[in-house]
């Protein structure tokens, strides 16, 4: 006879069976660091379209910045220091202003009108704010001390022509545009955008604005991961939707792989009859990471098709951004060419209580209020509407087995992953 006496029960789908090898979040990154190398080519555009776009390779200044000494101030330009008490000068006829030097020398112990961006004509080297003067009949009278150098700006002294600008790398942003064009950069090489493939998984499927029947689901993943990849500065290719059928998700894989650098898929990742993501990707032989201790997303599939990283996301939503966010994000910007970055958390006093089983890492919707990490009332995965109420997630550590209120937890703000 068949023993069918039942197994002790755990009713915890995130319970870590023992004899699996249940790989920390940790692990995984650091697995993905290790074995990604940047795929994408490079291009030259003006700095006009350049804003997002990554650097192929570091860029020199070619001028510096500013370029000469100039003033800082309207005011009164003369040579050197000035000790305390009153002090008068003759002032030269003419002026410098930005844009239109002085052609002469202003002579020792004469000044000379300057304004602010104007070029220091030969013979000065300090300037007096206007407010401190009084001017009359071709002489000022002001009072002292003032340094040598006072409110002027050296040539050079924010940065010098032949140094390294933005190093490889940089993901450029509108303050590095002011600094490309100051330095004199007209032009940048640049990565050309990575692809990223978006394919959902599952029967029950339909596109929001159909009919959809009884059993039947809107594919919210597919919008959503599109969105963030966007956000993630890559370019999506929408590969659609795809029925829990073997052959179907192949032909959809192999079409992914042919256009594009990365495929994300959502549904199907676990290890149910119709999880046919990570059965493929077993199958290809290329399955590198299954079992990550991490809640949500734990049957998140990381493998290789035709050479590609296949991303096999959890189904349920909340999982499929949470993986998103922790596993795809890095690499994506890694395969970009932008490098390896870690999201910037902060430690902030909790505001709710938490038990929590030690030995995987979990992810909280949170947001901030009151200075203080609020966390969704739910830890449900298919709870779409936390994600829209969350402002980041809360990343509580492996070994962690209760959050009480008032305890530091790591809040990582959504911007912080650049959505
Ligand atoms: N016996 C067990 N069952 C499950 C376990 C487990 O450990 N033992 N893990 C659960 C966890 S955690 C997750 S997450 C899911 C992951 O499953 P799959 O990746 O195989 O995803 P599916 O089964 O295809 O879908 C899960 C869920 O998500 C819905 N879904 C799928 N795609 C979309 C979409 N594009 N838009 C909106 N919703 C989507 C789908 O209808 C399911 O409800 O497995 C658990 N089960
Ligand atoms: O982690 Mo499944 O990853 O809840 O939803």
């Amino acid at each position: 006879m068949t023993d069918l006496s039942p197994p002790p029960l755990r009713n915890d789908c995130f319970a870590l069976p023992a004899g699996v090898n249940w790989t920390p979040v940790d692990e995984a990154l650091a697995l993905l660091r290790d074995r990604l190398t940047p795929v994408t080519a490079a291009e030259d555009v003006a700095i006009g379209d350049a804003l997002g776009r990554i650097l192929a390779q570091n860029v020199v200044a070619l001028r510096s910045n500013p370029p000469q000494a100039n003033s800082a101030v309207d005011g009164y330009g003369f040579a050197g220091a000035v000790p305390e008490g009153a002090h008068v000068l003759p002032l030269m006829q003419g002026r410098a202003a930005a844009g239109v030097p002085y052609a002469g020398a202003v002579p020792a112990g004469t000044a000379l009108r300057v304004l602010t961006g104007a070029a220091l004509p030969k013979g000065v080297d300090t300037v007096i704010l206007e407010e401190d003067v009084n001017a009359n009949d071709g002489q000022i009278a002001f009072r002292g001390p003032l340094k040598q150098g006072a409110n002027a700006r050296k040539a050079g002294e924010d940065v010098v022509a032949g140094d390294v600008a933005l190093t490889a790398g940089r993901v450029l942003t509108p303050a590095d545009l002011a600094l490309l064009s100051a330095t004199g950069v007209a032009r940048v090489h640049v990565r050309k955008p990575l692809r990223v493939a978006v394919i959902s998984t599952g029967d029950e499927l339909v596109d929001p604005g159909q009919p959809a029947g009884e059993g039947q689901i809107f594919d919210a993943n597919r919008p959503m991961l599109l969105s963030m990849v966007r956000r993630f500065g890559a370019e999506t290719i929408d590969m659609g939707r795809v029925a829990d059928d073997r052959a179907a998700l192949r032909a959809a894989l192999d079409s992914a792989a042919a256009q594009a650098d990365v495929i994300l898929t959502s549904g199907g990742a676990s290890a149910g009859d119709e999880d046919h993501v990570s059965a493929l990707l077993t199958e290809a032989g290329a399955m590198q990471e299954w079992r990550i201790a991490v809640k949500p997303g734990r049957p998140l599939a990381l493998g290789m098709w035709q050479g590609r990283p296949v991303f096999g996301l959890p189904g349920n939503p909340v999982a499929a951004m949470v993986c998103t966010l922790v596993f795809a994000r890095p690499a994506v910007a890694l395969l970009a060419g932008a490098g390896w970055n870690e999201p910037q958390g902060f430690l902030l006093p909790a505001a709710f209580e938490k038990r929590k089983k030690p030995g995987r890492r979990e992810y909280l919707r949170g947001r901030i209020r009151d200075g203080k990490v609020e966390a969704f009332k739910s830890e449900g995965s298919g709870r779409i509407s936390g994600l829209s109420w969350a402002e980041g997630l809360i990343e509580i550590e492996d070994g962690a087995r209760q959050i009480q209120p008032g305890d530091p937890v790591r809040f990582i703000p959504f911007t912080s992953y650049g959505l």
